[in-house]
């Protein structure tokens, strides 16, 4: 059995529970109960607030958790690490009024910075050979300069609209960070062979994501220029069409390279383009 902490309510929560599903692992949640078993898997499901699960981790109580590695980074446990998972990503930033003027991280030099990454923060400062009072605060630290608490702030940014709507201006990326699978360092051979099997899991499922099946018809005289832009995953599937001089082929593309491949098809004779998403993609 493997014991599995993700954060109860938060930015994490949803994209947690949905990669658990993804990987076929079912089980009840109720927004009361704060522990649940999976029904096909051995897995217990503990719901936490993100800043104890790496404690809880390192200590053996939970045996896996997800969590930002801002969190924990912070918390002084990068090494329990196993896995990223690509979603929550957000940056650490440092930001200052934005009628300040601001030249360069050595221009906060002696001042107050309110925060909630003391640790990350300081590290960072101390790598730039600049000394400045940490003011510890555990949430609404865009508030800080308006309040008079602060010069400037350290805080988590993804859009920027918190910032915005503060009246701050970023100025330093401090950490960038994502979703991280971590696990205890002490887990038993069957517990070990049981994460494997997740995180196997959770590959195809990323994998998967970043993935489209396309298909298409080309006239036979392009099929080496197509094949050339369709490598697929060992090499695509040709097959004749009934409209002789024709075939149909079918392969896979990365998502992020679609638009740019798919003009290039099209260039070449490419016709009836069709792409698909892809459930899961075991290499
Ligand atoms: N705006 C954002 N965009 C993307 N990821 C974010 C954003 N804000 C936070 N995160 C990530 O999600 C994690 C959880 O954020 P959330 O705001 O839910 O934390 P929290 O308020 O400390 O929650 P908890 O109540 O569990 O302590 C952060 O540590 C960070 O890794
Ligand atoms: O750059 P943005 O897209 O505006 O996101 C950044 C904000 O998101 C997080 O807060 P969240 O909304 O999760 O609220 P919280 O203070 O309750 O954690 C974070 O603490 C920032 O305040
Ligand atoms: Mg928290």
């Amino acid at each position: 059995m493997l014991r599995l902490a993700i954060q109860k309510s938060g930015r994490l929560s949803e994209d947690s529970l949905a990669l658990i599903r993804e990987c076929g692992i079912n089980f009840l949640s109720t927004s009361y109960k704060l522990k649940t078993e999976a029904t096909n898997f051995p897995l217990e499901i503990l719901f936490l607030r993100d800043d104890d699960i790496p404690g809880y981790v390192k200590d053996g109580v939970a045996d896996l958790g997800i969590v930002g590695q801002n969190v924990l980074v912070e918390a002084g446990y990068p090494n329990l690490e196993v896995e990223t998972l690509g979603f929550s990503k957000c940056r650490l930033s440092l930001a200052v009024p934005r009628a300040d003027a601001y030249a360069s991280v050595e221009s906060l030099q002696g001042k107050n910075i309110a925060t909630s990454y003391p640790n990350i923060l300081g590290r960072y400062l101390a790598g730039h050979g600049v000394q400045a009072n940490l003011h510890t605060i555990s949430g609404s630290v865009e508030i800080a300069p308006s309040i008079g608490l602060a010069e400037a702030i350290c805080d988590i940014v993804s859009s920027g609209s918190t910032l915005l709507g503060n009246g701050l201006r970023e100025v330093e990326t401090v950490f960038r960070s994502e979703a991280v699978l971590i696990a205890q360092p002490n887990l038993t051979p069957e517990q070990q062979d049981l994460l494997e099997q997740l995180q196997f899991r959770m590959q195809a499922v990323r994998r998967a994501k970043r993935s489209k099946y396309i298909l298409l018809n080309a006239p036979i005289s392009a099929l080496e220029e197509v094949r050339r832009l369709l490598p697929g995953i060992k090499s695509p599937t040709v097959t004749p069409l009934a409209e002789a001089g024709w075939v149909s082929v079918q392969s896979v593309v990365q998502e992020d390279e679609f638009w740019h491949i798919t003009s290039q098809l099209k260039a070449v004779g490419a016709e009836g383009i069709l792409v698909l998403p892809i459930e899961k993609m075991i290499a």
